[in-house]
């Protein structure tokens, strides 16, 4: 996250950070939503099919165990990245996969499910929604250990796809917010855009999918989120037929 500050700790306890095995450690990266006891949401441009995952709920800071933690194994055969994800068109959009947990997530205050909006939900411009994750401080910085949050006002789809902005890069089935100084970048993926609705509750709208390449916070390009309203029916077809 760019420009943002730190979250209350615990204060988006949905999110998770997705890990992958490498030389008998594990690393961060990318976010992801607990959206269910035993599922996580996340991009699909996070998973690559040889590697050994694991999601880290009751996350704060990445540096150190301070308790709260569950780290739970995934099933390479539990996840499901959407059929039309292709990895060498991130603007067809689809990029979203769910991960089914090899035991069921201990919910507590620390750890909470995060809301899925009403399916074809769209946000007004400008709604106030947080991008929360552990991604990249800056274009090509350092991943931050503590967790990072942002306000991003969503950008509808009339403004986002102006020529000047991501014109026919983004679709309807994804979700503009920020624009300005503010931004996602790598290793925020498949984390969650909170957004709060009228009834004090958050939902979460968007699966952070892209920036530009060419800088993280470029004006007028907002970051780009897979729009999880547009996608309810795979969503349930999964998590009820597994
Ligand atoms: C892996 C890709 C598919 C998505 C990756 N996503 C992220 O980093 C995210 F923002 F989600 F945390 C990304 O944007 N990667 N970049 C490499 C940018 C990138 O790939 N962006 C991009 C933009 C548009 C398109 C298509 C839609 C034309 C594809 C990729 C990050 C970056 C940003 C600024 C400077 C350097 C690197």
């Amino acid at each position: 996250v760019v420009n943002g500050e730190d979250a209350v700790p615990y204060s988006w306890p949905w999110q998770v950070s997705l890990q992958y095995e490498s030389g008998g450690q594990f690393h961060h990266t990318c976010g992801g939503t607990l959206i269910d006891a035993n599922w996580v949401m996340t991009a699909g441009h996070c998973i690559s099919p040889s590697r050994k995952y694991k999601v880290v709920l009751g996350e704060y800071d990445r540096s150190k165990e301070e308790g709260p933690e569950q780290h739970i194994l995934v099933n390479s055969e539990d996840i499901y990245v959407h059929p039309g994800w292709n990895g060498n068109c991130v603007a067809c959009g689809d990029d979203i996969a769910l991960l089914k947990l090899s035991r069921s997530a201990e919910l507590n205050d620390k750890v909470q499910l995060g809301c899925i909006p009403p399916p074809g939900d769209l946000l007004p411009n400008g709604s106030p929604c947080y991008i929360s994750g552990w991604g990249r401080l800056y274009t090509g910085g350092p991943l931050p250990s503590i967790l990072q949050q942002a306000l991003l006002p969503s950008v509808d789809y009339a403004h986002c796809s102006q020529p000047d902005w991501w014109s026919y890069t983004v679709k309807e089935t994804m979700v503009c917010a920020g624009g300005d100084i503010r931004s996602g970048c790598n290793g925020d993926s498949g984390g969650p855009l909170n957004c709060r609705a009228a009834d004090g509750r958050w939902y979460v709208h968007g699966v952070t999918s892209f920036v530009s390449a060419w800088g993280c916070n470029t004006l007028k390009k907002p970051t780009v989120f897979t729009r999880v309203s547009a996608f309810n029916n795979w969503i349930e077809e999964v998590v009820q037929v597994d």
